[in-house]
């Protein structure tokens, strides 16, 4: 489904170019939840970014179900390929747009019809009842407004969803039910993940795989499960304390 080879990213130009992500190579099957984790700055959201064609100094190759995914280039068909969640949903939705808003205008950016069948459809699958479709963000609590935009990258119909750092801006409680949340989405609407997470506990919980990135590159890429079962607790620990950094 995504498959990413030799991947180098750049920003900016000399002597202060910095070299955000070098060499990395990683592929992930359709249905697969694969996460990224590494210490702060090694290039995790940078990789997504480019996944999402939001950053165009980059080399190497990137292909989304065998297309390649080029910068500046991308329509509605890449839309409704690949949608990213934010990790902030205080900063991720204007404030002035009621979730109608930002529902009715995902949906009509794809050229979808029967807009009211779909948005309540929408909040269903993300746990919001049909009283939600009209307040606005700051009528939201955090979980429900990282529902919403759950929800609005789920209009395009997706089948890769780009999550960075989905529950790093919620409480403990919140965070497990937004995970629950997208561990049954997936297995609903069939998607295959790449998240970001500072937070193994969390990756441990909703992915199958996991890469590990130091300054910039890929040091190991490894299966969450194999990781517990085989390498017993005290390496699954080590492995932990030293991706998370
Ligand atoms: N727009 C930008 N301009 C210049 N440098 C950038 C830009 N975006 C990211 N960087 C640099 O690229 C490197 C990788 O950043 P990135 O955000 O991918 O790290 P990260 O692993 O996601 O970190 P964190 O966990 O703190 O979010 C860092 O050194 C960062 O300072």
């Amino acid at each position: 489904m995504l498959t990413i080879d030799d991947l180098d990213v750049w920003f900016g130009y000399p002597p202060d170019r910095v070299d955000a992500v070098r060499n990395a190579a990683f592929s992930v099957a359709k249905g697969e939840s694969f996460g990224l984790v590494g210490e702060s700055g090694s290039g995790k959201s940078t990789i997504l970014r480019a996944v999402a064609g939001l950053i165009d100094s980059w080399s190497g190759r990137i292909e989304v179900d065998g297309h390649p995914v080029h910068a500046r280039r991308r329509d509605r068909a890449f839309y409704k390929t690949v949608q990213m969640v934010f990790q902030d949903p205080y900063a991720s939705l204007h404030p002035r747009h009621s979730v109608d808003a930002v529902l009715s205008e995902a949906l009509s950016l794809q050229g979808m019809d029967d807009i009211d069948r779909r948005i309540a459809k929408l909040l269903e699958d993300v746990g919001l009842g049909r009283g939600f479709r009209f307040r606005y963000p700051h009528q939201l609590s955090g979980g429900q407004r990282q529902r919403v935009a759950i929800a609005r990258a789920l209009a395009a119909e997706p089948r890769l969803l780009l999550l960075d750092e989905p529950t790093s801006a919620l409480d403990v409680s919140v965070q497990a039910e937004i995970l629950n949340l997208l561990t049954d989405l997936r297995a609903e609407h069939g998607l295959t993940y790449v998240m970001v997470s500072h937070d193994l506990a969390v990756v441990g919980h909703i992915c199958d795989r996991l890469a590990v990135m130091q300054h910039g590159r890929i040091v190991e890429v490894m299966s969450v499960e194999a990781l517990r079962k085989g390498a017993g607790e005290q390496e699954y620990t080590r492995h932990l304390i030293a991706a998370s950094g």
